[in-house]
């Protein structure tokens, strides 16, 4: 198969891990006769460096013209970067949010499993990592508290901030639909999250999703409020299958469910609409703190990679060899700095690229 892949490396550790899982691909395409053309385009505050804004019109025709798009992470140090000085609209991060509203990827699924060998990585108590866990945040991606209105008035003398949070029923039925068809094909429970105790969006968000339940009368269903969520994801995160919930819980919440897998370096991501498109991320950010020392962990990268496959090529057979290379060389002991622990083989960013590439 012959397909266009759009690349953005983006900020900081963005570059290296992207080489990495273009090296993948690369193998993979060599191994089963695929052709993979990429094109590169810039976002963050490369394309702020270069052009001004932190997305260009051109880039995201680009985007729209290929089959799926690869990204890094986007973003500098947002204490420190002149970045940060610019209007919140000129922003890395607005580059980042702006592709994800014109190429209408709704879905953001994050997939968080503990890979027994990394039970050591993993912060929670031996006793709960023991059980091991297999969840999916799926992510409501192009609404909500990032997608409103913000502003900064001066009120009475004194500044106040405000940031709309804004959903529509057909956001919420849209991505509940998305999650429960995905419980149909791991576990069939779905805890949907929400904050329904205080905010209105909330309170709509769990009727609709009660009624798109309806539709899939074999699937569990229990809704959590955020707060609770957050603390039974590190006392018992098995008892997830899939989480359901809007953009700014899912972000947080994706994180922390990161960390309990052994390092955010380990989370992929696949923002979906309802073709087979998808932009493929890994979940964190861009880590200005280990940028350009060839030491962040590419392995969500590449498994970011394995996901495109999976979803916008239907190639799962390939997608499946580079889950087992990344499975084996965990297997075989060896471990970015992240998850390193003593009597591992701690290797580089580029190390654990090749190493995966001479499993496949
Ligand atoms: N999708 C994206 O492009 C995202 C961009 N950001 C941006 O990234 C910048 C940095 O944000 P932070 O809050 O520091 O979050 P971050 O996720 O970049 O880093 C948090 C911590 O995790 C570590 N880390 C992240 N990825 C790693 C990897 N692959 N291997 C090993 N360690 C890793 C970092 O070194 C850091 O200590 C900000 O500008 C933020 O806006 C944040 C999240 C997502
Ligand atoms: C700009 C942010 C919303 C990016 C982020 O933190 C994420 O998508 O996980
Ligand atoms: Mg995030």
């Amino acid at each position: 198969m012959e397909k266009n892949i759009t690349v953005i490396k983006g900020d900081g550790i963005g570059p290296e891990v992207v080489n990495e899982a273009i090296k993948v691909l690369d193998a993979v395409a060599k191994k089963y006769h695929h052709t993979f053309h990429y094109t590169d385009i810039l976002m963050g505050g490369c394309s702020i460096d270069a052009y001004g804004v932190p997305l260009t019109d051109e880039a995201i025709a680009t985007a729209q013209s290929g089959d799926a798009v690869l990204l890094g992470s986007i973003g500098g140090n947002t204490t420190t970067s002149p970045w940060y000085k610019l209007p919140p609209d000129h922003r890395p991060e607005a580059g980042l949010l702006k592709i994800r509203k014109a190429l209408g990827l709704f879905a953001n699924l994050r997939p968080a499993y503990l890979y027994p060998e990394l039970a050591e990585a993993c912060p929670l108590k031996e006793s709960t990592s023991a059980k091991g866990f297999d969840m999916v945040i799926v992510r409501e991606l192009t609404g909500g508290l990032y997608f409103g209105e913000h502003t900064t008035k001066e009120i009475n003398g004194e500044l106040v901030a405000h940031d709309n949070l804004v959903y529509s029923e057909s956001e919420i039925r849209r991505i509940a639909k998305r999650g429960f068809e995905i419980a149909m094909k791991r576990r069939k429970k779905v805890t949907s999250v929400d904050k329904a105790n205080v905010l209105d969006s909330s309170r709509l968000w769990r009727k609709v999703v009660s009624e798109v339940a309806q539709d899939y009368p074999e699937v569990e269903v229990e809704n959590m409020l955020v707060d609770n969520a957050a603390m039974q994801l590190v006392k018992d995160p098995a008892q997830f299958d899939v989480v359901l919930t809007e953009n700014m819980f899912g972000d947080i919440l994706s994180d922390e469910a990161s960390m309990v897998t052994g390092s955010i370096g380990m989370l992929a991501s696949a923002s979906l609409r309802a073709d087979s498109f998808g932009m493929y991320e890994p979940s964190g950010g861009s880590a200005p703190d280990i940028a350009g020392k060839n030491i962040a962990n590419p392995i969500a990268q590449i498994l970011s990679a394995a996901m495109m496959l999976r979803y916008s090529f239907n190639m799962d057979e390939e997608a499946d060899a580079i889950e087992a290379a990344i499975k084996q060389v965990i297997a075989e002991g060896y471990r970015t700095f992240d998850i390193y622990k003593e009597g591992n083989h701690k290797v580089s960013t580029s190390e654990m690229g090749d190493l995966i590439v001479n499993r496949l």
